[in-house]
């Protein structure tokens, strides 16, 4: 089972994630004023490069335009490029052109609200234009999809896992108590942790303990499940 953390905003960090185990190193590139942790390019091109071969980077961006999303790729040059808007906000043409843009220099990645059964029929038509899909929870209070530290309806997570013919990442609430449910629940690809794996009281420092705790309770819980 692969482990994306989110969001780094510091290389040591992040190189000492991976040495724990974290396979995708997540990471906020662009400083639109939208979200928490934001980096400009230069400095999410400085994790880029610190990372170990073995590590995936993911770049989640909030811009909504195919051109400005272009951009941050050929500065920051990540391995998955991670759309985290709104769906109204970048739609499945956006996606395709996307795509095809991006052929053989980055995967791409949309991040899909589970609100309701509806969320099935979303999640294939991103599929469609879209190498990975990450399911996570949309809040009102909360730009873009994700980030909220809430779970949603796992059932409806795992009809897409079923039904989407691509890679899933689960997120949402994940924490070493819940996750090991998760994965026997849902069976996705990978899984996602943000709130979780941050300080308490913040919503922009990672704490390695908290990290460590989220990687050991993956790792039991594949043990378990062996
Ligand atoms: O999605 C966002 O808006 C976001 C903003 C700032 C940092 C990270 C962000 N999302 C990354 C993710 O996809 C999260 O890891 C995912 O939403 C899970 O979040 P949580 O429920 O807080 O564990």
């Amino acid at each position: 089972m692969l482990i994306q953390i989110y969001a780094f905003t510091d290389t040591k960090t992040a190189v000492k994630a991976v040495e724990m185990g974290v396979n995708h190193v997540g990471f906020v590139a662009g400083k639109y004023d939208v979200v928490p942790a934001e980096l400009t390019f230069n400095e999410a091109r400085e994790i880029v490069t610190a990372l170990p071969p073995q590590a995936t980077a993911v770049a989640l961006t909030m811009a909504e335009d195919v051109d400005e999303i272009m951009r941050m790729v050929d500065a920051v040059q990540p391995n998955i490029v991670h759309i985290s808007s709104d769906v109204d906000l970048v739609n499945v043409e956006m996606m395709r052109e996307l795509h095809e843009r991006l052929a053989g220099q980055a995967r791409l990645m949309k991040a899909i609200p589970v609100e309701n059964e509806g969320s099935i029929a979303v999640a294939k038509a991103y599929a469609a234009v879209s190498d990975v899909l990450l399911l996570d929870t949309k809040h009102a209070d909360f730009p873009g999809v994700g980030a909220t530290g809430l779970t949603h309806d796992w059932s409806v997570s795992r009809r897409i896992v079923e039904t989407a013919g691509i890679p899933v990442i689960m997120a949402g609430g994940l924490t070493p108590q819940n996750v090991g449910a998760a994965m026997r629940e849902i069976k996705p690809w990978a899984v996602d942790s943000n709130t979780s794996t941050n300080r308490e009281s913040s919503n922009v420092e990672k704490d390695l303990t908290r990290i460590r705790a989220f990687v050991d309770a993956v790792h039991a819980a594949e043990k378990a499940q062996a």
